[in-house]
């Protein structure tokens, strides 16, 4: 059996990986994802990721919980699982003084029906480096040689930890859009980023993992949706805070004032904007700097990160800077 009855083809519950030194690195995750969706993990700086994804892939066998790949165990069903699926790990370590072209043909080697090399190695856009020496590649080049060889398969699942890290922007975009190709013909992608406009882009769904955790996971407006809008603006010159109209009454959730900047928190964007402006056009003054924003991603990464911390007690939401989640 390929999926089971919802048309799953990764199917993951309660899942735990304890290390040898004790240390619980998934703490009991589930997740589903369907034939031809590209579904993303999230997560600050070992939250579990890799150790998730090692355990899909089959690498080693989980601590407790139940994972199904196309219908199969992978750790213990690995022969059935293993030449349906492509891997891309974080580090490739192909040998460098090989060319591309041999490295790729030495890797067809040991996949049944492989794709012509040439093919896959055009579609990465490594078609014109065929003769370069791997330890001559760029680091994005090597990330694209990566990606080559967990296609040469024609895998029907692929698994791709961080498969942008290293990329510049438009490397990033031609992965972006070779990886909704793989999508739209049918492949099922898990990916793993530290790229919080990766997962808006490329997520059907995604989930976010904090401590071994999921935090949360929805579509990526599901998971936005969760989170406040946000309106920033200067209070008008001979203006206090107390001349506002009551915020309560504009659906605004929650606010502060930080000398003369007031910033809302709300749920209702449409009704708070409307009666600021309102407010601000029938006393003819000016909302100087006015900022009007959506949620987005990133804050709602923030926003679940900062709330763990807090609620785990010791960790501080100020540790967690958008520099460090968005490497
Ligand atoms: N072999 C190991 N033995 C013990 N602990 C480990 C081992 N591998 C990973 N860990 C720990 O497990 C936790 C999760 O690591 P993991 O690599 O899965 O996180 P990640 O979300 O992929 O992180 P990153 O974003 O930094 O790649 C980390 O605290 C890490 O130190």
């Amino acid at each position: 059996m390929d999926a089971n009855e919802h048309g799953h083809v990764i199917e993951v519950t309660g899942l735990r990986r304890v290390y040898g030194g004790g240390f619980e690195a998934v703490r009991g995750i589930g997740f589903t994802v369907r034939r031809g969706e590209i579904f993303a993990l999230l997560g600050t700086n070992g939250a579990g990721k890799t150790s998730t994804v090692e355990l899909l892939e089959g690498l080693a066998p989980p601590t407790a919980g139940r994972i199904r790949v196309l219908g199969h165990d992978p750790y213990t069903e690995r022969a059935a699982v293993r030449p349906r699926t492509g891997v891309m790990l974080q580090e490739g370590g192909f040998p460098s003084e090989l060319t591309v072209a041999e490295t790729a043909r030495m890797w067809a080697g040991c996949v049944s029906g492989a794709r012509p090399v040439a093919e896959v190695l055009d579609l990465v856009g490594l078609g014109a480096k065929t003769g370069t020496r791997v330890k001559q590649l760029s680091g994005g080049q090597r990330r694209r040689l990566d990606l080559a060889m967990a296609l040469l398969g024609s895998p029907e699942v692929l698994f791709l930890d961080e498969p942008t890290t290293g990329l510049d922007a438009e490397g990033r975009r031609d992965t972006w859009e070779l990886v909704r190709a793989l999508r739209d013909s049918g492949t099922t992608v898990l990916l793993t980023t530290h790229y919080l406009e990766e997962a808006e882009n490329l997520a059907d769904r995604l989930a976010i993992m904090h401590e071994g955790r999921i935090a949360a996971t929805g579509t990526p407006d599901e998971v936005t949706a969760a989170q406040p809008s946000r309106i920033s603006f200067e209070l008008p010159e001979g203006y206090f805070a107390g001349d506002l109209p009551p915020l309560a009454g504009l659906g605004v959730s929650g606010h502060d004032i930080d000398g003369r900047t007031v910033r809302l928190r709300t749920r209702e964007l449409q009704r708070t904007a409307t009666g600021l402006l309102m407010w601000a056009a029938s006393a003819e003054v000016e909302l100087r700097r006015l900022d009007v924003r959506p949620a987005s991603l990133e804050e709602a990464f923030l926003g679940i990160a900062r709330r763990a911390a807090e609620e785990a007690g010791g960790g501080s939401a100020a540790d967690l800077s958008t520099k460090e989640c968005v490497r």
